[in-house]
């Protein structure tokens, strides 16, 4: 076994958990220049990241934590690359044993932001910096270049800033990492960052069942409409990846590939986490919910099978889209569908981001948010440009459906959304996101929402309460259960 003595306090930055997250992000920081300590719990995986990739740059590995502690200049950052939960509680616990005052501990897993406040907060007691920073782009992008988004303290960015933006992904020369608020404000936005890559990714699922169950086409057809939907204004990371997933052919079927995976959608938890928290902070998510739920309802095999036996296909009819015609009008009323519906989706995103920074007064930048997001992470895509130029242009903006450039683009859109989300329920195809984002454009213009009745029920059977339209500071209850049912006001 190697044994690993650093002798020296010289490293700029260290990293704790060298998996596929941890290592490639090690490389990348010594690719760019960065004396990086590594350590693993276990030996081995130091071990090859330096027989594999030593001469890229830079490394001190250690074998002792007290070791990897003690390589690292001063004021030391450690940034921890490990599962959520115990696994990134205990190696806290550990680090903040053998750090000093003015130290920084970085936690760069997908943790639930509530936990990073705790930690935060009981860390700052012990005048330690507790960092909870979002990564998003997978393997590659932890080598070649994530979307970074740090938390925590501005003297704590004011150390890490540099290091972190010379790593991260370049658009247009501006680095895809920013300072995006106190405590677990990082952590915050990158859980909803993923919230809002399930909600695109069930959108983008929904556009292909619908091609493929109501208008008939092939996976090979619907790869090429996938591939032209590029050149528009859905281009994205996201619809590359559908395109190459739906034009591999499988080896052992020699059929598509998407035929031969099971159709049981898996999931980590961070769009549960995103879904929880809206609901907690009371913002309307429903593209995510349903993205999440359709995870669920995926996976829910034995529900699925008794329904699918219990054959309840009444009224299910998909229209004759015969000529290539109709054929051609479908798929164009699909991707106005599937604008319509991202827009809303990331305008939820936004809103669960804006609701959260008032609350715990992070003061989170939205219209950065969208340019850190422009490169490295899963949903980089064109349009977030615009969600940047929206909130240049309007910081205060109350929701993104409102800016000029989502407003015109909704206007085009939704009678062709209507008409898919029609068509699809009358086909029996599912279309929970496509649905339910229309569902919420029409929630949000409506003049008068069936809230009212439902305030009333509310205050049939427990006395709820409601308030006046003639008066909305007041609080009145009718008497339902005395004969007279007479009207009081409480307060
Ligand atoms: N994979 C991805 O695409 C992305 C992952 N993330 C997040 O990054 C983090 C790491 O993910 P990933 O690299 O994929 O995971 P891996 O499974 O590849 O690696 C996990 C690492 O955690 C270490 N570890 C696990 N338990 C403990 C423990 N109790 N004490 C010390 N070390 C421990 C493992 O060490 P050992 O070798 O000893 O088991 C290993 O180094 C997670 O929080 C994940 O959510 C974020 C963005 C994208
Ligand atoms: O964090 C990520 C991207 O930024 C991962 O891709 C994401 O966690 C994948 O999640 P799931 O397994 O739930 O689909």
């Amino acid at each position: 076994m190697t044994s690993f003595t650093p002798a020296r306090s010289t490293a700029d930055l260290g990293v704790v958990g060298l998996g596929v997250m941890g290592a490639n992000l090690a490389r990348n920081l010594a690719r760019h220049g960065h004396e990086v300590a590594v350590f693993n719990r276990t030996l081995a995986r130091t071990e090859r990241l330096m027989d594999r990739y030593a001469d890229e740059g830079t490394f001190v590995p250690a074998a002792e934590l007290a070791d990897f502690v003690a390589s690292l200049r001063r004021p030391r950052v450690a940034i921890i690359m490990v599962q959520a939960g115990p696994a990134t509680e205990a190696v806290i616990d550990a680090l903040a044993d053998l750090m000093e005052p003015g130290d920084i501990i970085v936690d760069a897993g997908n943790t639930l932001y509530t936990d990073t406040r705790r930690r935060e907060e009981a860390l700052r007691d012990r005048g330690l910096h507790f960092v909870g920073m979002g990564v998003s782009g997978g393997e590659e992008g932890a080598l070649l270049g994530p979307s970074i988004m740090p938390g925590g303290t501005a003297e704590s960015y004011n150390r890490l800033g540099p290091m972190l933006e010379s790593i991260s992904a370049q658009v247009d020369g501006a680095p895809c990492c920013t300072h995006v608020g106190p405590d677990g404000a990082g952590h915050f936005v990158k859980m909803v960052h993923n919230g809002i890559e399930y909600a695109d990714m069930q959108l983008i699922a929904e556009a292909y069942d619908l091609l493929r169950g109501v208008a008939g086409m092939s996976v090979a057809e619907i790869a090429e409409v996938f591939r032209t939907w590029k050149d528009s204004e859905l281009d994205s990371y996201l619809i590359d990846v559908t395109t190459e997933v739906l034009s591999r052919t499988d080896p052992a079927t020699g059929g598509p590939f998407v035929d031969a995976v099971v159709d049981a959608a898996g999931q980590k938890g961070t769009g549960v986490w995103t879904t929880q928290t809206a609901l907690e902070l009371g913002v309307a998510v429903p593209a995510i919910a349903e993205a999440t739920f359709a995870r669920a309802a995926s996976s829910s095999a034995g529900a699925r099978l008794a329904v699918r036996n219990a054959s309840l296909d009444a009224g299910a009819q998909p229209p004759a889209l015969d000529e290539p015609k109709a054929r051609e009008e479908f798929v164009a009323a699909v991707k106005d569908a599937l604008y319509g519906s991202k827009i809303a989706a990331y305008a939820q995103g936004f809103d669960e981001i804006a609701t959260a920074s008032q609350l715990y007064g992070w003061q989170v930048d939205l219209g950065a948010m969208a340019r850190i997001w422009r490169g490295g992470c899963i949903i980089r895509a064109r349009f977030l440009d615009d969600i940047t130029r929206a909130y240049d242009e309007e910081p205060a903006l109350g929701s993104l459906l409102t800016a000029p450039v989502f407003a015109s683009a909704l206007e085009a859109v939704l009678p062709a959304w209507r008409r898919i989300v029609a068509t699809a329920a009358l086909a029996g195809v599912p279309a929970p996101a496509f649905a339910s984002s229309l569902a919420y454009v029409d929630q949000l213009r409506a003049e008068r929402l069936p809230a009212a009745l439902i305030q009333g029920q509310r205050d049939f059977f427990g006395s709820h309460t409601y308030h006046r339209v003639d008066d909305p500071e007041g609080t009145y209850h009718v008497t339902w259960s005395a004969p007279e049912r007479v009207e009081e006001k409480w307060a």
